[in-house]
């Protein structure tokens, strides 16, 4: 399993002062920025685009940035974000015609690539290109919207992967994304996932650092 990385989704951030937010949530101790891209199509809501994304590098942010592309068609917007310094890319199948060659294309463009499933989606999406993932993102709650629920029957999901994720011997991150608190995260943790992506339980806090601890001793805790 890969070492525990805490993904603060920026989605739940102040906007007007998103500079300033994402270094304090780096400064309390997280890891990545998790990065929501939503296109009012393949989601039913709009967000943020590459030149945020690249405003954030120019800002001085160093730390990974992990872009969750809930936008379809996906290809044409990938070399975009790699160009604006995007680390992770990860794309929902449903919105590829052809997801073995956009993993390609994410992995061309020079960023790792991750593939989304969503509550309902099966794992035969994994069958053919498991091996060449960098990431398996598993959505806790219906793309869209921050602050929804876990939804529980994602945890059988988590143990699935986990043993598919450990089954290939690759080095593969299994990330988990939604409705992620100190209060579920050891679950969580427990059921396999080690990269914990978490927007309203961060920045919905007066001290990030206290949550990000806590979340951290939660899933050290378990592992
Ligand atoms: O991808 C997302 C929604 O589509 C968000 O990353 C996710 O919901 C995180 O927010 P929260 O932790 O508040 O549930």
């Amino acid at each position: 399993m890969q070492p525990t990385v805490i993904a603060p989704s920026i989605l739940s951030a102040d906007f007007a002062r998103l500079g300033e937010e994402v270094d304090n949530v780096l400064a309390a101790g997280a890891d990545w920025v998790h990065f929501d891209v939503m296109d009012n199509h393949y989601v039913p809501n709009l967000t943020i685009g590459p030149m945020v994304c690249q405003a954030l590098r120019r800002h001085g942010v160093t730390a990974p940035i992990d872009v969750h592309l809930m936008v379809e068609p996906v290809d044409r917007i990938i070399p975009d974000f790699a160009a604006a310094g995007a680390t992770d890319i990860s794309f929902h199948p449903e919105a590829s015609r052809h997801v073995h060659r956009t993993i390609q294309l994410i992995k061309a463009e020079g960023c790792r690539a991750g593939l989304v499933l969503n509550p309902a989606t099966a794992l035969d999406v994994l069958d053919y290109v498991l091996e060449d993932l960098d990431l398996v993102l598993l959505m806790s709650v219906n793309p869209g919207f921050g602050g929804q629920s876990f939804i529980d029957s994602t945890l059988r999901k988590i143990e699935r992967v986990r043993e598919r994720i450990d089954a290939s011997g690759k080095a593969i991150r299994l990330e988990v994304d939604g409705g992620v608190k100190p209060d579920n995260i050891a679950r969580i943790a427990e059921a396999g996932a080690d990269t914990f992506v978490a927007g309203s339980a961060i920045f919905g806090h007066a001290d990030y650092r206290q949550v990000v601890e806590e979340m951290r001793a939660a899933v050290a805790s378990v592992r």
